[in-house]
């Protein structure tokens, strides 16, 4: 009996997908034996939200689901979270971390897409595209090179050289863009790119400025008046990071003067929560902008792929317990467990807590088959292969979680 009550059999583990995420995850889960599958293809107002996690073991989400530290407290059944795209700024990692909740997202599969369009977005800003666009759909034509440029020769500055970053570079140079960059880190620089100085100096320096870095204290309103007072008069912006890196003010403020020349925004410090709701903002109506609702990542190959990614790893976690590549937890590669019942223990890491783990398994005296512990500053996770009955692994688990600074304990059978 005791197994029945710590086992998590797959039909029981309710799966809460957000979004509209791809169907190529909800067929991850079934192949893999999930059938309680809650499909939403928007997000959800935060009461729903809460009432509907309160109830699943797993949910997935994209970048409009706010997971707030009062969301998760409501969910007391969550075992894992899925971030369907890249950033994971939406989700509160530490209150997830704090609760033994690993967060999982997909770091690459949308970043050729946003590649892409950046490139696509430097091209028609150049050629002061936005603008002539907008002209003859009023019905205006004004045929002039003036103000019209190539981009060969021309200098991109990218903020933020990572997987993004580094793909808009290779692109760019495939058409003979000078590439500079400025990154936090030393990174590795692809073909002819260049470091610069700095931030200052990189701006000073491009025709265009593209920002590719994560949602994060060091980044928020990192583009604001003076930043952009420091730019080439007549240079452009591309923002397809996260809507807070840039003082939209002051960028609107920057394309009315005319010290920018254009800007494509595809990330906005506030947007709407679903789609038909009302795009609030100072850019609104203004000629030399490319406006996008955020959809730099938002391609059928991405999707698909990201719904591939995602799900494999969240299925992972709950049959096998690995969370490699999770972004706040311990990483633990797993091998299977055939033949043996897996026992997961995730804590606090405060001192005593392995002492009285081993203790528990010496007093039954059961055969270890293997251990694997992770840690960090804040958490332990430790997982143990035994050879035992179902019941005396229940029996074991129910002793493990009443550990001091357990945070959650599961058997994988
Ligand atoms: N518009 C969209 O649909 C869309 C799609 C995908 C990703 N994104 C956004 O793009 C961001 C970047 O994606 P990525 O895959 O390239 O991430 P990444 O983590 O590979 O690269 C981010 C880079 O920014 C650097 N960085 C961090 N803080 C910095 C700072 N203060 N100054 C300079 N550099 C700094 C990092 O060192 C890193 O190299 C994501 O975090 C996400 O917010 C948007
Ligand atoms: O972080 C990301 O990957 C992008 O911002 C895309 O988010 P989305 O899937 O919610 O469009």
């Amino acid at each position: 009996m005791a197994s029945k009550k710590t086992s998590f059999p797959k039909q029981d583990i309710r799966v809460l997908l957000l979004e509209g995420v791809s169907q190529t995850a909800v067929e991850i889960f079934q192949a893999a034996g999930y059938s309680q599958i809650e499909y939403h293809s928007k997000a959800l107002p935060e009461d729903e939200l809460k009432a509907r996690i309160s109830e699943a073991h797993i949910v997935g989400l994209r970048s409009r689901t706010q997971l707030s530290a009062e969301v998760l407290t409501d969910a007391k059944r969550l075992l894992a979270i899925g971030c369907f795209c890249i950033g994971t700024n939406q989700v509160d990692l530490e209150a997830a971390e704090q609760a033994g909740i690993p967060v999982f997202n997909a770091p690459y599969s949308n970043t050729r897409s946003v590649a892409e369009l950046v490139v696509a977005q430097a091209v028609l800003l150049a050629r002061g595209i936005p603008q002539k666009n907008a002209e003859c759909h009023r019905g205006g034509w004004s045929k002039a090179a003036t103000g019209s440029h190539e981009v060969r020769g021309k200098t991109l500055g990218i903020v933020g050289y990572g997987h993004i970053g580094t793909q808009v570079g290779v692109l760019a140079e495939a058409l003979g863009m000078r590439v500079i960059f400025h990154d936090i880190d030393t990174k590795l620089a692809l073909g002819n790119a260049q470091p610069a100085a700095g931030l200052e100096d990189l701006l000073a320096r491009a025709d265009i400025v593209t920002l590719h870095v994560p949602e994060t204290p060091s980044t928020q309103w990192m583009i604001g008046a003076e930043q952009i007072a420091k730019m080439k008069r007549g240079a452009h912006l591309i923002n397809a990071a996260r809507g807070t890196v840039v003082v939209i003010e002051a960028l609107a403020a920057a394309l009315q003067s005319g010290q920018l020349g254009g800007a494509a925004v595809d990330v906005f410090p506030v947007e709407p929560k679903a789609n038909g709701d009302e795009f609030q903002s100072p850019l609104r109506g203004l000629d030399n902008v490319i406006l996008t609702p955020h959809i730099g990542g938002s391609t059928l190959e991405a999707q698909d792929n990201i719904g591939v990614e995602v799900a494999a790893k969240l299925v992972r976690y709950s049959d096998n317990g690995s969370t490699l590549s999770s972004v706040n937890f311990p990483e633990v590669t797993l091998p299977e467990h055939a033949g043996s019942l897996r026992l997961l223990h995730i804590h606090r890491n405060v001192p005593g807590v392995l002492s009285k783990i081993n203790d528990i398994f010496s007093r039954h005296a059961v055969n270890i088959d293997g251990q694997f512990l992770r840690t960090d500053p804040k958490l332990g996770y430790v997982v143990i292969d035994i050879t035992a009955d179902e019941a005396k692994a229940g029996a074991i688990k129910d002793e493990l979680a009443a550990i001091p600074g357990t945070l959650r304990t599961r058997v994988l059978y």
